[in-house]
């Protein structure tokens, strides 16, 4: 294969060149992300292996930059990091990342990632033609799903964010027939409420497309990334002149882009209370001024709002205005957290699992009954979001029929722990295996002391019998080590 190769570090670099050179592959090297960047455009790379944390532009970075060029022919890019960072491979992989690999490289784990990007590779012009077709059909603006899009529902999901949703729980059927009856009145705003990850926007976007026909734009507006002080122009748009910075030409605001369809107002509850009585007239008077403007501007659409925040605790604190809350909330609907909805646990873990494997070329399509205990009884601080994450990071770093306990091991961090052991007290063991519900970590840390113990001392032989890397075994036994220190 041709291989673009990006580092700073020029003695790492050179090691892995010979290495991929020893193996057969042309390498090209680079030791910025600009430079790779330069080399990438017009060159046929199969592969872009790069280090994430780099002077200049990271790796991260540097694959969004060659996602964006959209060459006839993409390489598969694969990052590289010093440590195991789940927010770091998850954030590589949500970049369009085809693989990642932690650092000291382990030569059997970036063979196997070689061969993997090779059938990739080999399987592409095929994939390319059915991508790039779907790219041109999604093309068609949401407005007014035209009639060719109509005919195919499932891209009309899939542009509408909603072609892979799970609906298992009599909870959730219940939630879903109650957005398509919100659907049905536009003129009713409606308020989702529900913890972090819940499925929140799945559900917007559902009261908004109901069964998908001429729904019109869907404009979301996160209150908790915008600034107070551009929060007006961001809703209202402005005209020209209003403020120093603007453009000169003025601007169209969310309530604008919205006309005839949806604007979603995410996190509301956190919106600047000074705009609280801007957006109630709004919503009374269906219309608005731009900023600096004149005009009267009459809206046609329909507002959606959500907030993981207790609302009642805001107006207590004088956050938010009651009057705007009682307006909002005329079509209410209220998500369970994902560990009061049992049903919809294991389903979705098996859907998002089977999922991610397919697209990685992994086995996995059944949950053991010891891993479907585990997630049955996790707290899922971060609900369906999180749930969602654990599979795909599972399916990065394993590969197996059945998912197991241990597949899970990695995906816990220091919280989540903490969330569960809330949850399910740890049991002490009483026989010589652990407990059903035995907190994870502790699970592994046993099972990792009975396999040296076992191999007599030798972590090579251990790390074999547990079916995992040796650099794994020792980066459990550095985190053992500091816990038995007391870190
Ligand atoms: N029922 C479901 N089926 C499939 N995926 C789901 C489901 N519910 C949530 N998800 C996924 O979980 C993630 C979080 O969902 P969503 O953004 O709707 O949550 P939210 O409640 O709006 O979160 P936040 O409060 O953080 O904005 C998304 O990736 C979404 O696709």
């Amino acid at each position: 294969m041709r291989i673009l190769l990006v580092d700073d570090e020029s003695e790492s670099r050179s090691f892995l060149a010979d290495y991929l050179l020893l193996l057969g592959h042309q390498v090209v090297e680079s030791s910025s992300g600009e430079e790779a960047l330069q080399l990438y455009r017009g060159n046929n790379f199969q592969m872009v292996l790069s280090d994430i944390k780099m002077g200049g532009i990271s790796g991260i970075d540097l694959i969004r930059e060659i996602k964006s060029l959209k060459q006839q022919r993409e390489a598969d890019l694969v990052l590289y990091t010093g440590f195991i960072d789940i927010a770091l491979a998850i954030g590589a992989l949500r970049a369009g990342a085809y693989d990642y690999l932690t650092k000291p490289i382990n030569v059997q784990e970036l063979k196997a990632v070689l061969s993997r990007v090779e059938e990739h590779q080999a399987s592409m012009p095929e994939k390319y033609i059915v991508t790039q077709t779907l790219e041109e059909r999604a093309k068609h603006p949401v407005p007014g799903l035209d009639s060719h899009l109509e005919q195919l529902p499932k891209l009309a999901a899939e542009q509408a964010g909603i072609a892979r949703v799970g609906i298992f729980s009599e909870q959730m059927k219940r939630i879903v027939q109650q957005a398509e009856k919100y659907h049905t009145d536009r003129s009713l705003p409606v308020l989702i409420q529900g913890e972090t990850g819940a499925g929140k926007e799945i559900i917007a976007r559902m009261v908004h497309y109901g069964k998908m026909q001429n729904a019109g734009p869907f404009v979301d507006i996160n209150c908790t990334a915008i600034t107070p002080s551009l929060f007006e122009s961001e809703l209202f748009g402005y005209e020209a002149g209003s403020f120093t910075g603007g453009t000169a030409r003025g601007s169209k605001g969310k309530l604008d882009m919205a006309m005839g369809g949806t604007l979603f107002l995410d996190e509301i509850a956190e919106i600047p209370i000074e705009l609280q009585a801007k957006l109630l007239r709004v919503l009374e008077e269906k219309s608005f001024y731009r900023v600096g403007g004149l005009k009267k501007i009459k809206t046609d659409l329909r507002i959606i709002c959500a907030t993981n925040l207790d609302f009642e605790k805001r107006i207590e604190q004088g956050l938010f205005r009651k009057d705007l809350y009682y307006r909002l909330k005329v079509g209410q609907i209220v998500i369970p957290p994902l560990r009061e909805r049992q049903e919809d646990i294991l389903p979705l873990a098996l859907m998002f699992l089977q999922d991610f494997s397919e697209r990685r070329g992994k086995r996995f399509t059944r949950i053991g009954q010891a891993a479907a205990e585990f997630l049955l009884q996790y707290h899922w601080p971060g609900n369906v979001r999180e749930l969602r994450n654990a599979m795909e990071w599972v399916s990065f770093m394993h590969d197996a029929d059945e998912l197991k306990t241990e597949h899970l091991s990695n995906l816990i961090s220091g919280n989540s722990v903490k969330a569960a052991k809330e949850a399910a007290p740890v049991q002490p063991e009483k026989s010589g295996s652990p407990a059903e519900h035995y907190v994870l970590q502790e699970h592994f840390d046993h099972l990792v002391a009975e396999a040296l113990t076992k191999c007599g001392g030798n972590k090579t032989k251990a790390a074999q019998y547990l079916g995992i890397s040796v650099r794994t075994l020792y980066y459990r036994l550095g985190k053992m080590k500091k816990k038995r220190a007391g870190g």
